[in-house]
């Protein structure tokens, strides 16, 4: 038997759409595997109601499926499902990880990664990696078809997260199909931004490079209160705000000295718009790491 945890993740960063990611001190996945002749699955904590047990529907269970590695595996959802935070990634992340250990398998991170995204293929209909990525890998990634960059950074950020709730399928829905060059031209310079912010462990930087005109828009708009929350956390000291990954939550970078005051600032502007709300204070954190075995 062995236990992994597997943290939470936001995706895209505003200017890295389907590229970057970043792995969060918490929440995160607690993911218990033992060996069995067919895998099964049991889910319990935050929305286990509304995921499915089935193998071929869990991510873990897809996961489980790829690397011919048939368990019992238990789930301990930290991560609530649609949220924008990385669930259904931290389990097959954490799935991954647990069983090519427990199956003594060896395979390098970066093949995990290619496997867990097998596991998000089955919910959102595409091998998408950048939440699978930071939660095996830790830190902020960089996702590519020809493999995957990962830079340890420290810089404070606060993800609030809405009782709305939006499914990554639908959210990939309203992405336009095209841009205007302008757009283009601007989305490269953040994504350039934010990633000379991460290597420098930079705030300021991070924060600017997450501006980004043709997704965020979008999503955006799915999203009660998204405008006022976003000027609540800047009035506090967020340096940036943009949605993360496919929302509901939002993800802001900042000072360490303003953390507190974003996060508030952040729950109560969404109060304010009738939405209840919580805020994971976070750095940039660690990848899914073995916790017993
Ligand atoms: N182990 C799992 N954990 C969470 N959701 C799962 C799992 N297995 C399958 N699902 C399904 O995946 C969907 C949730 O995934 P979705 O990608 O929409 O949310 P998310 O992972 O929180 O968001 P994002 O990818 O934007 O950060 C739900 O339909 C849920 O039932
Ligand atoms: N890059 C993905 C992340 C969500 O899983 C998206 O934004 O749709």
């Amino acid at each position: 038997m062995l236990t992994v945890r597997a943290p939470a993740t936001s995706a895209n960063l505003g200017s890295g759409f389907d590229v970057f990611g970043v792995a969060l001190d918490r929440p995160a996945d607690v993911v218990t595997v033992e060996r069995a002749a067919e895998t099964t699955i049991e889910v319990s904590g935050a929305g286990a109601q509304y995921i499915p047990e089935d193998p071929a529907k869990n991510t873990a269970g897809v996961v489980a499926r790829e690397l011919d590695a048939p368990a019992h595996i238990r789930i301990d959802k930290g991560v609530r499902p649609s949220s924008g935070l990385g669930s259904s990634a931290a389990s097959a992340a954490a799935a991954a990880v647990a069983l090519d250990a427990l199956y003594e398998r060896g395979h390098t991170g970066e093949e995990l990664v290619r496997v867990a995204a097998e596991g998000e293929a089955a919910v959102s209909g595409e091998a998408h990696a950048d939440n699978v990525a930071p939660s095996i890998l830790g830190g902020f990634t960089v996702v590519r078809d020809d493999g995957v960059l990962s830079i340890d950074a420290d810089v404070p950020l606060v993800a609030c997260l809405p009782e709305i709730v939006v499914s990554t399928r639908d959210a990939r829905g309203v992405v336009p199909r095209s841009a205007e060059m302008d757009d283009v031209v601007h989305t490269v310079g953040s994504a350039a931004t934010l990633t000379a912010g991460m290597q420098r462990d930079d705030p300021s930087l991070v924060g600017r490079g997450m501006d980004e005109r043709v997704v965020t828009p979008a999503r955006a708009a799915l999203i009660d209160g998204y405008d006022a929350v976003c000027e609540a956390a800047a009035d506090a000291g967020a340096t940036g705000v943009t949605v993360s990954g496919a929302g509901p939550a939002l993800i802001a970078a900042c000072y360490p000295a303003r953390q507190r005051a974003v996060a508030s600032a952040m729950v109560e502007a969404f109060a304010d718009a009738g939405v209840d709300a919580r805020a994971y204070r976070s750095s940039v954190g660690d990848g899914a790491e073995i916790v017993e075995r």
